[in-house]
């Protein structure tokens, strides 16, 4: 059962916000998105707002088009239609590493670590996108880029203090059990210091008391980064437990949304979906 009492409200722009968010700008405006392959239409008409503090989760069928809507979050694919908004400013015809600056970070399905690395040098990868020092700095090593190294090496340490893994710093990426290797590219994501982050079915391949741990994280990062999260996960326990809003994908459409006891209810979403996975 959610916690959440919240109900979504519809705001005259479209779409819905939770009480807290309706007020403010959304973080997440997208209108109409679509994308073929060729022949095929993987994604269409695709219509999600989402809250500057909203927990939202996107379930649906394997090949339903979640992972490409993230794809073309990021701008890994170039939508074929519709557009994005991220805090109000367009997401068109910028780069992958501009959207990450706009203020999207993610994690990928299969973990993508640099997993020869150690903890630390996992996290500062992601700090150094936005770091100061220039080109030349670093390769003359100037003070400006000393500085701004310390900076970056405490900043790393204060994320993994965070997130309880002060003791691991050292530890190559490789050598961490699957759960702290999850947490681990959740950190190197929010080290960008995103206002959104997108996780690609994060409880995927752990134990069930790894992703009660993950649940209390995700919910720590909502309340105490002050940022949204969209979250892509088949594990219903972790979905309806967190999620605030709720979004259903079927052969690449939404066919429902709402709040988890709306989706937990919604007869299309259990005959497409929930019936086969609880039923
Ligand atoms: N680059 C691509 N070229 C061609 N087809 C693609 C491409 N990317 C995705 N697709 C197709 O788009 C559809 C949606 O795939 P997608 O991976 O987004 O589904 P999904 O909902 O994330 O599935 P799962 O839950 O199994 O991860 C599938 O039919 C897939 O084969």
């Amino acid at each position: 059962m959610s916690e959440f009492q919240t109900k979504l409200h519809s705001v005259p722009s479209g779409g819905f916000l939770t009480d807290r968010d309706k007020d403010k700008k959304p973080i997440l405006d997208v209108r109409e998105l679509g994308i073929d392959f060729g022949g095929l239409t993987a994604v269409d008409g695709f219509n999600l707002m989402i809250g500057r503090n909203e927990i939202t989760g996107l379930i649906g069928p394997n090949g339903a088009g979640k992972t490409t809507v993230f794809n073309l979050l990021t701008n890994v694919y170039q939508p074929t239609r519709g557009s994005i908004l991220i805090d109000g400013m367009p997401t068109a015809g910028k780069k992958t590493y501009q959207v990450n600056r706009m203020g999207v970070a993610r994690t990928f399905q299969n973990i993508r670590l640099f997993k020869e690395l150690s903890v630390i040098d996992n996290v500062k990868v992601g700090l150094h996108e936005s770091m100061k020092y220039n080109l030349a700095s670093s390769l003359l090593r100037l003070p400006n880029y000393w500085k701004e190294e310390k900076k970056c090496t405490e900043r790393a340490l204060e994320l993994l203090d965070i997130f309880h893994m002060a003791d691991l710093v050292n530890a190559q990426a490789g050598s961490l059990p699957y759960g702290a290797q999850r947490r681990l590219e959740i950190m190197r994501a929010l080290a960008t210091s995103p206002k959104l982050l997108l996780l690609d079915e994060p409880a995927a391949g752990m134990n069930p008391s790894e992703t009660a741990e993950l649940t209390e994280t995700i919910r720590r990062i909502r309340d105490e980064f002050n940022i949204a999260v969209l979250l892509i996960e088949h594990d219903m326990s972790l979905v309806m437990g967190i999620c605030e809003g709720i979004a259903v994908l079927n052969f690449g459409r939404i066919i429902a949304k709402g709040t988890p006891d709306e989706i937990r209810n919604n007869p299309q979403v259990i005959e497409a979906y929930l019936g086969k996975k609880e039923g």
